[in-house]
């Protein structure tokens, strides 16, 4: 069995990365767009339908200008962009997210694949609110500090030209990042996080910072035990590590990586602190669990083959 695979977006950063995993494998076969029709909508129309999954690697509204010209019923579309990811006709593409969300993404032609600040921040907290550990109605502060790739080509432009900027910048400071309704919507929190991102002059990596304060929580815990919950909720999940607690064992002398997790699908979480005040950090690659990895995934989840074929 050969699945057809196009890439709307075939020559972005996301695109680029989605090709380089299916090209090694033997159950795909990928429809290439000539790059001088990479925009021609003909051409794109052509090329999504004749397609099993198409992937859309594109700004925002040329996703939804994408999925205006489906008109195979059989077509599954996984979209990389932030149109429709919070649109209850779509499934969340993370399949970590509750035990019934694989179910949902093999059943749907329609998944919205999540931002890559928004996976580490839904995965490190959904499990505590999930819990009725901490209430939804908690205001959460997060930070994040991630690679210049999730800018994708302007953003690698501007950090790779000659007067390449070497200060970590940073940015979203209208506290309106447009990751929020998917953080609070995926989260089960009825209030939106303070979430406010850095960048920094590395390509690619990311590590989102929660900080939580125990004495929101509805009973007490410790930090143990808050690592306990989120080691029994990813129980069995073969990309997701929920880490010991244990400064030495987790960071390089007190120092933690945010490029750990780069070239793989994996996420690592973690809980440092006291019962008095706490953080949970969780990291990925931005362009691995955090885009096409992700993707990659959720289209092997629908399709029925091995989860974590072409991943690693
Ligand atoms: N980079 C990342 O870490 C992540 C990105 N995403 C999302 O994935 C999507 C793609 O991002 P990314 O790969 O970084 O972006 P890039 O800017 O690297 O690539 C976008 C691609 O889309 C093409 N494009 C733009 N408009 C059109 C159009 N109208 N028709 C056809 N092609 C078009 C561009 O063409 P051209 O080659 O001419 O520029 C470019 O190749 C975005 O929605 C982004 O938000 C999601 C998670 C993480
Ligand atoms: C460094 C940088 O600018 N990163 C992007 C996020 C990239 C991403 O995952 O998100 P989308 O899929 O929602 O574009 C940002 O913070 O807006």
């Amino acid at each position: 069995m050969s699945y057809k695979v196009f890439v709307d977006g075939q020559e972005g950063t996301t695109g680029l990365q989605i090709n380089e995993y299916l090209a090694k494998r033997d159950d795909i076969t990928l429809l290439k767009i000539d790059s001088d029709k990479r925009k021609d909508l003909a051409e794109r129309q052509r090329l999504i339908n004749e397609s099993d999954v198409t992937f859309l690697c594109l700004p925002d509204a040329a996703a939804k200008e994408s999925v205006s010209l489906v008109n195979n019923p059989n077509t599954c579309v996984i979209d990389a962009s932030t149109a429709h990811r919070v649109n209850p006709d779509w499934v969340f593409g993370l399949p970590e997210l509750a035990a019934d969300q694989r179910d949902k993404i093999r059943a749907s032609k329609r998944i919205a694949n999540p931002g890559c600040h928004a996976s580490a921040f839904i995965l490190a907290l959904r499990p505590l609110v999930a819990a009725g550990l901490l209430p939804a109605d908690s205001q959460i502060a997060a930070n994040s500090i991630t690679g210049y790739s999730g800018g994708g080509k302007s953003m690698i432009a501007e950090y790779e030209s000659p007067e390449r900027i070497l200060a970590p910048r940073a940015y979203a400071l209208g506290l309106a990042h447009k990751h929020l309704p998917e953080m609070q919507a995926y989260t089960g929190l009825s209030v939106a996080p303070i979430f406010q991102p850095i960048v920094g002059p590395f390509y690619k990596g990311l590590a989102v910072t929660c900080y939580l304060h125990p004495q929101q929580f509805s009973r007490a815990a410790t930090p143990q035990q808050v690592r306990e919950l989120l080691a029994d909720y990813y129980q069995g999940e073969r990309f997701i590590r929920v880490l010991p607690f244990d400064l030495n064992a987790t960071t390089d002398g007190g120092f933690y990586n945010v490029e750990a997790n780069n070239g793989s699908n994996h996420v690592d979480i973690a809980v440092y602190g006291t019962e008095e005040r706490m953080l949970l950090i969780a990291r990925l690659d931005n362009l691995g669990k955090g885009a096409s990895g992700a993707a990659v995934q959720s289209m092997n989840v629908h399709l029925g083959v091995e989860e974590s074929l072409g991943l690693v």
